[in-house]
């Protein structure tokens, strides 16, 4: 039995519905379906998710939402159009909208979480309604009823472990079933999501949960590629990658599949197959516990922006007992997280993402830091973007960091910091955000021109 997930992007009109039933009902193992709310047609067009959210916010702020309300429940009509539904599922799915997008906004981000999810939730109704209509039978569930619990945290929700035994009993529906990604339910009955693109971690869950033998994820491209193939053309595809070199990945950047959505199939140890909708017959990426290392040490190289650091001068910091706790906080007392702390013997820097800033934390963090801690200098430096590379292979292999300063180097990136770390799989540079793109590919002329990807 597979589990299969479809994104945005493959269920954006009707003309891709029809490839996604055709992928189904190609294959008697494909049994769990999840879908996303219908994503971008064009590179101009607006996701539903972002529809939705602009609706809710318009509606928090007393403002005219009736553009985007038509918008949105156009989206839904040309889709039903498209495929001759009957009248009644786009008219359910319009009540269904209203009636959210009107519902109790007492608490803003359960209010604003609701709205989101129901993109995933009319979009799994239309889907079943339209499998049905072809004479296959379909049963929407809703994860209430499937027992998919988790925490209360909008937009940020994480399953709760008793959801996996609940979900196990999906097996016992006769048909397909079509389940919406993205979002959960509290203990006490609100609807929570998980992070933007979250329909990949429900995937995942239900994976892990029915006990499949793989997690395939249905997307707009043939592979995963070894860079993002919007900075860099025509990349190298990577047929088989590990959860670990994935999931490094995924954090540092390429958005195809979710770092969240990693951990449930690796737990289960069931495979994640990432294959195109619009190119079925393509193998795609199979991510697994274990590959042979052939590729070389570099598996893929990942980049991301809107990082900021904060550097900490201190002689004799490295004697000081409770620096870096304190530091962290202060960090903690401004509600923000880290993602990297490399340091020295008198200095340390971390990094955070820079959303979390703003200009009243920044000016408390910097006074805390000086004031309590008595930093010599204390310096925050905005407009960074992170570059990982990324592979098993590297642990073997020396010279790796080598091959990628001088790379940059060459490329006139200047390199603000490194970080080799804990990770056994990674290695992190940090550089200035306009640089981004060059260093990527600069990375990439490095490691993969002329090699060979396995
Ligand atoms: N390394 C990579 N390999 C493949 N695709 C990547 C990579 N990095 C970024 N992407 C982007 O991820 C996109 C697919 O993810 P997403 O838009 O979330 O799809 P979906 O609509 O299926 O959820 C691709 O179109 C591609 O532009
Ligand atoms: N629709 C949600 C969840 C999701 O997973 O979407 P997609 O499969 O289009 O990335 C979002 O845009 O965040």
């Amino acid at each position: 039995m597979k589990v299969v997930k479809f994104g945005g992007s493959s269920l954006a009109s009707g003309e891709q519905l029809e490839k996604v039933y055709g992928i189904v009902t190609s294959d008697p193992e494909r049994k769990f379906v999840v879908v996303s709310a219908p994503g971008k047609r064009s590179s101009e067009d607006i996701k539903v998710t972002d529809l939705l959210i602009a609706c809710a916010e318009k509606r928090i702020n007393g403002e005219d939402l009736s553009n985007e309300l038509k918008m949105l429940i156009d989206r839904y009509g040309s889709i039903a159009t498209e495929l001759n539904l009957p009248a009644d599922v786009i008219k359910q799915i319009e009540a269904d909208f209203l009636q959210v997008i009107d519902g109790d906004r007492s608490n803003k981000e359960r209010y604003l979480d609701a709205v989101k999810a129901s993109g995933e939730d009319n979009n799994a109704k239309l889907i079943a309604a339209y499998f049905q209509v072809m004479g296959t039978k379909a049963t929407y569930v809703n994860p209430k009823d499937a027992g998919l619990f988790v925490s209360d945290e909008p937009g940020n929700a994480q399953v709760l472990p008793e959801s996996y035994d609940q979900l196990y009993k999906l097996r016992d529906i006769e048909g397909i079933v079509i389940f919406p990604g993205f979002f959960g339910f509290t203990k006490d009955g609100h609807i929570a999501t998980f992070s933007r693109s979250g329909s990949d971690i429900t995937g995942s869950i239900l994976a892990n949960g029915i006990k499949v033998n793989v997690y395939e994820n249905f997307t707009d491209v043939d592979a995963v590629f070894s860079v993002n193939p919007t900075i860099v053309s025509n990349p190298k595809e990577i047929k088989e990658l590990t959860y670990r070199e994935m999931r490094e990945l995924s954090y540092a950047g390429f958005s195809v599949f979710h770092d969240e959505a990693l951990i449930p199939a690796f737990r289960a140890g069931i495979p994640v197959n990432v294959r195109n909708t619009n190119n079925p017959s393509a193998p795609g990426t199979f991510i697994v516990n274990d590959r042979e290392n052939s590729n070389g040490p570099v598996t893929g190289i990942a980049s991301d922006k809107g990082f900021c650091s904060i550097y900490i001068s201190k002689y004799l910091m490295n004697r000081e007992l409770g620096f870096g706790r304190k530091l962290l906080q202060i960090l903690e007392e401004n509600e923000i997280s880290y993602e990297h702390i490399p340091s020295g013997i008198d200095d340390i820097t971390v990094i955070l993402r820079e959303n979390q800033m703003d200009e009243e934390k920044e000016a408390n963090i910097v006074a805390r830091i000086y004031g309590e801690l008595q930093a010599d200098k204390v310096e925050v430096e905005h407009g960074l973007s992170l570059l990982m590379i990324v592979g098993e292979g590297m642990r073997h292999n020396v010279g790796t960091t080598a091959r990628a300063s001088q790379a940059l180097a060459e490329a006139g990136v200047n390199i603000e910091m490194i970080n080799q770390g804990s990770s056994e799989v990674s290695m992190m540079f940090g550089i200035k955000a306009v640089h981004e793109k060059k260093a990527v590919q600069a990375l990439y002329n490095a490691f993969f021109v002329g090699a060979v990807t396995v």
